[in-house]
């Protein structure tokens, strides 16, 4: 606690900025060596030792190549730290603000402060993003942090266990391991803040716990993230992009566009266009292919076969329970009742469901809870706008997908059922920072606080309604001018009130 003005917090981020890097540098080392290694299940990491470093790093091997992990989750966290590092003094300075003429010789500004105590519970679908993402945050606004990763990476968790105490302080930042008891236990701890990611249904849970401390929560859910693709586009470009959003990591993707909106005339062509895109990207097997993944367990590769049962196939729908291996699918004429519209894929899944046109995409869309992101490819902005202005979600992309999650500058979190709280650069900094209000007053100046002590009179409200009301709109030479008026006044009072 308090940390921030004790210890070289820039210094400890650059610790952290050293895992991340040796991260890279042994995945790279290993893939060089075994590239057959992304049929071993996703997320199994083994500590080693760099054969020319003395600092020990961490062998990870992803059911998919080095490139694509890297671009997709590691390469996020070093721009997040390095904006970090070089913004730090910046956001933790004081910040002065707007005065109104009753304290325009004072000085008024926002102090940020830690909040003290910081819980991080982590998902597995992007272990170390949405796990070391927050402390990165946590860390930068001068907080301690407890870290739990998810079980169900078990062996990443196992990594930041050994890992993280090599290179950052262990008493400030200790790993916690363990399942739901384990993370129930930290619950019924007193914290600051907690900043959970995962599903809605275990964030009511984190809230509830939360309650009971008046702990402040940052709940980063999920939800059905649906894609309008408008008549007025590129489909081939749009579906392109779609099916990149979708299948990357096999679906298991927060912001993953989880459904298709189009109109019926346009259903067969972007079948026809995702299907030369995943033949672009995966080959024509992408059981083989290295950049595409796998599901995390046997229970989710069960939850999301389960979701086929009433649905037409358009491409994919190939299999195999033991590699928990999913071809990127395509799904035809969905409908509203199906399964697989029930909930969140998280999933290489893609139902299509057609609608008369925009207005009913907006109509279906706001049936939904509020989703995490949205997605719209159209090449009319009219389109664009009315879907941005007529729904809601935690961020909204045009023409493109997952993308504004790689830009530090955009609040990145989710709305109702999506979540609450938000971060990313300086939102980070700021969700795990009090945002203090301080006024700074001189002892002087006693006459001009007349018109809010008793005995109140009309006159002084009057002046009172002045000051607070109407000086606003003055700017800033006719304030000026304002409070030479007021000290004269406040001198006058002063004299009068003395003798
Ligand atoms: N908004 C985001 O940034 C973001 C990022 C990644 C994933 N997600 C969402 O997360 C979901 C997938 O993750 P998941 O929920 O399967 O992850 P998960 O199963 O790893 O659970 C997340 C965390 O919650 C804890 N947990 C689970 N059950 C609990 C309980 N009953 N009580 C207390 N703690 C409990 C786990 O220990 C784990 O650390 C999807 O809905 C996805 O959209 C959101
Ligand atoms: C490579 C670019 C431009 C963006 C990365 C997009 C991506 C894969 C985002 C995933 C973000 C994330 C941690 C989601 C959580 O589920």
């Amino acid at each position: 606690m308090l940390k921030r003005f004790s210890l070289d917090l820039e210094g400890e981020l650059s610790h952290f900025f050293q895992i991340i890097k040796d991260l890279a540098e042994s995945t790279r080392c290993i893939y060089r060596k075994n590239p057959n290694l992304y049929d071993i299940p996703r997320t199994l990491w083994m500590p080693t030792h760099h054969a020319h470093s003395r600092i020990p790093v961490v062998v990870f091997l992803y059911p998919q190549s080095v490139e694509v992990t890297q671009l997709h989750e590691t390469l996020g966290i070093e721009s997040e730290i390095d904006l970090t590092i070089r913004k730090l003094k910046d956001w933790a300075a004081p910040r002065p603000v707007e005065k109104n003429l009753l304290t325009m010789s004072d000085t008024v500004y926002v102090h940020p402060e830690p909040l003290g105590v910081v819980l991080i519970i982590g998902a597995w679908n992007y272990p170390w993003a949405v796990t070391v993402g927050p402390l990165i945050g946590a860390i930068a606004a001068g907080n301690a942090a407890v870290v739990k990763p998810s079980e169900v990476c078990v062996h990443t968790a196992k990594v930041m266990e050994d890992l993280l105490p090599i290179y950052i302080d262990k008493e400030l930042y200790p790993v916690v391991t363990g399942g739901v008891p384990e993370t129930q236990e930290l619950l019924r701890q007193r914290f600051d803040h907690i900043f959970y990611t995962g599903n809605s249904m275990v964030g009511k849970l984190i809230m509830e716990a939360a309650a009971k401390n008046l702990t402040p929560v940052t709940l980063e859910l999920g939800g059905k993230s649906p894609c309008y693709i408008d008549k007025n586009c590129d489909i081939t470009i749009a579906c392109r992009r779609t099916a990149w959003g979708k299948y990357t990591n096999c679906g298991q993707t927060c912001i993953a566009p989880d459904y298709i909106l189009c109109e019926p005339s346009m259903q067969d062509r972007i079948i026809e266009e995702i299907k030369k895109a995943l033949k672009e990207f995966y080959t024509d097997n992408p059981k083989t292919c290295a950049d595409y993944g796998r599901i995390i367990n046997q229970r989710h590769f069960k939850r999301i076969m389960n979701m086929l049962d009433d649905c037409t196939i358009a491409a994919g729908g190939e299999n195999d329970e033991a590699n928990c291996y999913i071809a990127p699918t395509v799904l035809r004429d969905v409908k509203p009742e199906a399964k697989v519209m029930q909930e969140e894929i998280f999933g290489p899944l893609l139902p299509i469901i057609t609608v008369g046109g925009v207005d009913e995409a907006i109509e279906f869309i706001n049936k939904g809870e509020k989703p995490l992101a949205l997605y719209v490819f159209s090449s009319d902005n009219k389109v664009i706008d009315r879907i941005r202005d007529e729904t809601s979600s935690g961020g909204f992309v045009a023409n493109d997908c997952l993308v504004h999650y790689s830009i530090s500058s955009l609040p990145f979190g989710g709305v109702g059922n999506s979540g609450m709280g938000c971060y990313h650069g300086k939102y980070s900094f700021d969700q795990l920072s009090h945002l203090r209000g301080c006024l700074i007053k001189k002892l002087n100046m006693e006459g001009v606080n007349n018109v809010r002590y008793p005995p109140h009179t009309p006159k002084k409200l009057s002046w009172a309604r002045f000051i607070l009301l109407k000086s606003s709109s003055l700017g800033w030479i006719g304030r000026m001018a304002m409070l030479a008026i007021l000290v004269v006044v406040a001198a006058v009072a002063l004299q009068r009130y003395l003798h």
